[in-house]
């Protein structure tokens, strides 16, 4: 099994993402961890480019010694100093350094000829070795590189010191079978290639880095650079984890292994999230939300069954407590099932079928069915098991700025007669409230009442409390809905009945099945 050496460049090309900005203690932090993490190198920051910069790669060079800890410098004498200065206090000092081999970035941008880029490369390399006993050369832009001229530049700089060549896709451009061959293509054309390890640093702009850097590996690759969540410049770098978990599930495949600790992959994503301020995607592989949620009814189905039909990664291997079942509308009765017995009820297959139908009933209205949700679902059913004395039908309330509210309310009493009211209050609440007392024909005394919203989200059910005292008997009620008032209806017309039930002996009954 060849072992890849990852090189992780969250806090340099990962803070050259729009809008990052990391500060001393927050580059310290994600270092140490990605200490923990186990990458190889650790590329902290590129010296030269600021006196903040320069401080944070001198202090993670000092700190940390588990990793080796790089920077980057562009072919010039000052960079290479000051980034000396920075890193020479690391356990074995390591300059990364770079130039552009592309006609387009040569012309452009660095107005060079391609021999005097090949001479300024030499000569960064050959002063970067006085210093540094590890150097690693960048020909910026290789894939949109000439193949002969890379060769002949590759083959100067190994001879002038550089062990690692890394051959970066800059601008994502590049295709799995083309970076492939093209890695193949230096291996057996650079002469002095076997002094070398080459490298890969893979852009996303095509969405393609992943799959770029293990086609590298294919084609010869022992390194790869890539960041934390894959963040980067423009559309990001290639993403760690993804690229880490690829080599040990693929095994069978890329024959390839890492260093990596990778129950610590969780952990990392979200540290780098949280400090970069960069949301990772739900359906982000690997780290999102959702990478080991299962949301539709067959699938769950399966994954209850065995775990290996739909999850190829088991979640605790990068750091995951364990899969979700995730109940919305598309959930079968399996998930329901299993999600009803891990809130700890004991319900009957009757009783099951009988809030399923309410759970999808709820589910059509909601994105996501909670826990809390489902608790108020079977609280409700276990609740009804007791005699429904007075049981509410329609229930309509007029409320205006200016009106005085309104609610006409029908419902079944004991005698299973629909009786119709109406009635006003001081507010929405109280003109219910007002009603249903009209219809109970008894006097009904609110002593408290509390409303709270179930999970979170605009479509949250709301949860209505109460106490009442009726016929000399105080009891609480409960109720929920995904409207205010229709929940606060519920909870007073359950106390109504709950006493009732009490009186009537039927709510020992009801209190004997088991919640
Ligand atoms: C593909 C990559 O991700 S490369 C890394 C990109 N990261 C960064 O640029 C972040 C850090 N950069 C910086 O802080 C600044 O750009 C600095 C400090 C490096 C340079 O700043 P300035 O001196 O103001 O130059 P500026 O950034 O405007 O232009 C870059 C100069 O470097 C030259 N240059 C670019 N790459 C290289 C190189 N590898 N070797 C030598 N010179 C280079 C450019 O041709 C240009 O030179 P010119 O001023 O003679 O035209
Ligand atoms: C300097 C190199 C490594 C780079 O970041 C790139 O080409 O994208």
């Amino acid at each position: 099994m060849q072992k890849i050496n990852v090189f992780d460049t969250t806090l340099r090309d990962g803070e050259q993402s729009p809008g990052v900005n990391l500060n001393f203690e927050e580059k310290m932090e994600i270092a140490k961890q990605l200490e923990r993490l186990g990458v190889d190198i650790i590329e902290a920051g590129f010296p030269a480019s600021s006196q903040g910069d320069f401080r944070s790669v001198k202090a993670i060079a000092d700190q940390v010694k588990g990793s080796s800890v790089t920077g980057l410098s562009r072919s010039l004498k000052k960079d290479i100093d000051v980034s000396w200065e920075a890193l020479k206090g690391g356990a074995e000092p390591r300059l990364h350094v770079f130039i552009a081999t592309s006609p387009i970035h040569m012309t452009h941008k660095l107005q060079m000829t391609p021999d005097q880029v090949i001479e300024q490369a030499v000569e960064a390399v050959t002063y970067a070795k006085k210093r540094f006993p590890h150097v690693q050369w960048s020909a910026e832009d290789a894939c949109r590189s000439d193949l002969d001229f890379l060769v002949r530049i590759i083959e100067k700089v190994i001879d002038a010191g550089a062990e690692v060549i890394n051959l970066p896709d800059t601008v994502g451009y590049i295709t799995p079978e083309e970076i492939k061959n093209m890695f193949s293509y230096i291996k057996t054309n650079v002469p002095n290639s076997d002094k070398a390890k080459l490298s890969a640093h893979c852009h996303d702009d095509l969405g393609m880095a992943v799959a770029n850097s293990l086609a590298a590996i294919e084609g010869g690759a022992e390194q790869v650079e890539c960041t934390i969540n894959g963040i980067g410049e423009r559309a990001g770098n290639a993403s760690l984890e993804e690229i880490a978990v690829a080599l040990k599930i693929r095994n069978d495949f890329y024959q390839a292994t890492t260093g990596l600790t990778l129950h610590e992959i969780k952990k990392t994503s979200s540290l780098v999230s949280k400090l970069t301020g960069m949301v990772v995607p739900n359906n982000k592989a690997v780290v999102g939300d959702n990478a080991f949620a299962h949301e539709s009814g067959i699938h769950q189905d399966g994954v209850l069954k065995e775990k290996t039909t739909y999850e190829i990664i088991t979640p605790e291997l990068v750091g995951v407590n364990a899969n979700r079942m995730v109940l919305g509308k598309l959930s079968g009765r399996h998930a329901f099932k299993e999600k009803v017995r891990d809130l700890g009820y004991t319900a009957s297959d009757e009783e099951i079928n009988k809030v399923f139908k309410s759970f999808k009933e709820l589910a059509d209205k909601k994105k996501e069915v909670t826990d809390e949700d489902i608790f108020a679902l079977m609280t409700d059913e276990k609740v009804g098991a007791a005699v429904k004395y007075f049981e509410v039908e329609t229930l309509q309330v007029n409320y205006g700025t200016n009106n005085i509210p309104t609610a006409t309310i029908t419902m079944r009493n004991p005698n299973h007669e629909v009786i119709q009211e109406a009635a006003t209050g001081s507010g929405s609440v109280e003109a219910v409230y007002n009603t249903l007392e009209r219809i109970i024909g008894q006097e009904v005394t609110l002593t408290d009442y509390r409303i709270q919203s179930i999970s979170g989200g605009r479509d949250a059910l709301a949860e209505v409390f109460v106490k009442v005292e009726f016929q000399g008997i105080e009891s609480t009620g409960r109720g929920t809905a995904h409207d205010v008032l229709e929940a606060s209806a519920k909870a007073y017309i359950n106390a109504v009945n709950r006493i009732l039930n009490r009186k009537s002996g039927e709510e020992q009954k009801a209190e004997k099945v088991q919640i």
